[in-house]
């Protein structure tokens, strides 16, 4: 999605949200910062670690996750597609013994399963915003291969492939490498969330708060703009 289209769903989801866009810079900068010093991946350096195949597999943190990674694990030659975990899917990945090519995350998932994915061989697509400053702060330079994001203007080594949670983020990333076919897992929307996107709740699953539902609406908006307007086949494993 290019930028100016991005800006006017950009727009919108600050009011929605009451998010500042000068706080998203803010971190955005930070992150940039830290990527100038450690050093960074390119777009063209992601591209090449996944340019074995342009069929990928995007996995969300929804009620459905484990079924589908079940079904996945049966059904599909894992070796013929490109993994990309959003966030705290990556929980539900490294249980099943899988290690994704790529995770996209705010680092709200758990930092030790990031981690450990990280030092086996996934790359890590950080995105900056106005409520993860610290996060950033704190663990990107524990990181090896990262990419940068911001949903603000992209600037510096940061990019803006479009789309806001980390499952929809993920996908337009698949776009941005080439996809011409992406399989959906764990992502149900709706207003259910599991352990692997609160790992703070006792139970299995939860209802999702009002934030979190109208998160997920963006969520699903976006993907419905990807099967609309990009030339990729999508195939929900939910529907
Ligand atoms: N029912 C669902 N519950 C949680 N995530 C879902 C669901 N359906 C789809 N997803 C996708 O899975 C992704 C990973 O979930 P996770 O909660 O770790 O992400 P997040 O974007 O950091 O959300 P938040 O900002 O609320 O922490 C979400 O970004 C979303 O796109
Ligand atoms: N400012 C801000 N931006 C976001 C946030 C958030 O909580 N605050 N959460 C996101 C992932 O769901 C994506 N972008
Ligand atoms: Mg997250």
């Amino acid at each position: 999605m290019d930028f100016g289209l991005w800006e006017t769903y950009y727009r919108k989801i600050l009011d929605d949200f009451g998010f500042e866009r000068k706080d998203d810079e803010k971190t955005a900068q930070v992150l940039d910062d830290i990527l100038f010093e450690q050093g960074c991946l390119t777009l063209e350096d992601l591209h090449e670690k996944v340019d074995f195949s342009t069929k990928f597999i995007v996995f969300g943190a929804g009620p459905s996750l484990k079924e589908h990674i079940k079904k996945i694990k049966e059904n599909y030659d894992l070796i013929d597609y490109v993994l990309i975990a959003a966030d705290g899917a990556t929980t539900a990945l490294v249980e099943e013994k899988i290690v994704p090519d790529i995770i996209a995350t705010d680092l709200d998932g758990k930092i030790n399963d990031i981690l450990y994915a990280n030092a086996h061989g996934a790359s890590l697509v950080i995105h900056g915003h106005g409520n993860n400053m610290d996060a950033v702060r704190n663990y990107t330079p524990f990181f090896d291969n990262v990419l940068g994001t911001t949903q603000a203007q992209s600037h510096g080594n940061l990019y803006n492939f479009g789309g806001f949670t980390d499952g929809d983020r993920a996908m337009f990333l698949a776009i941005a490498l080439g996809a011409s076919e992406l399989t959906l897992a764990g992502m149900d929307f709706g207003d259910v969330v599991t352990k692997y996107s609160r790992p703070n709740i006792a139970e299995e699953t939860a209802k999702a708060d009002e934030i979190k539902t109208k998160k997920l609406k963006y969520a699903e908006l976006f993907t419905k703009w990807i099967d609309d307007n990009e030339d990729v086949k999508i195939i929900n494993l939910k529907s």
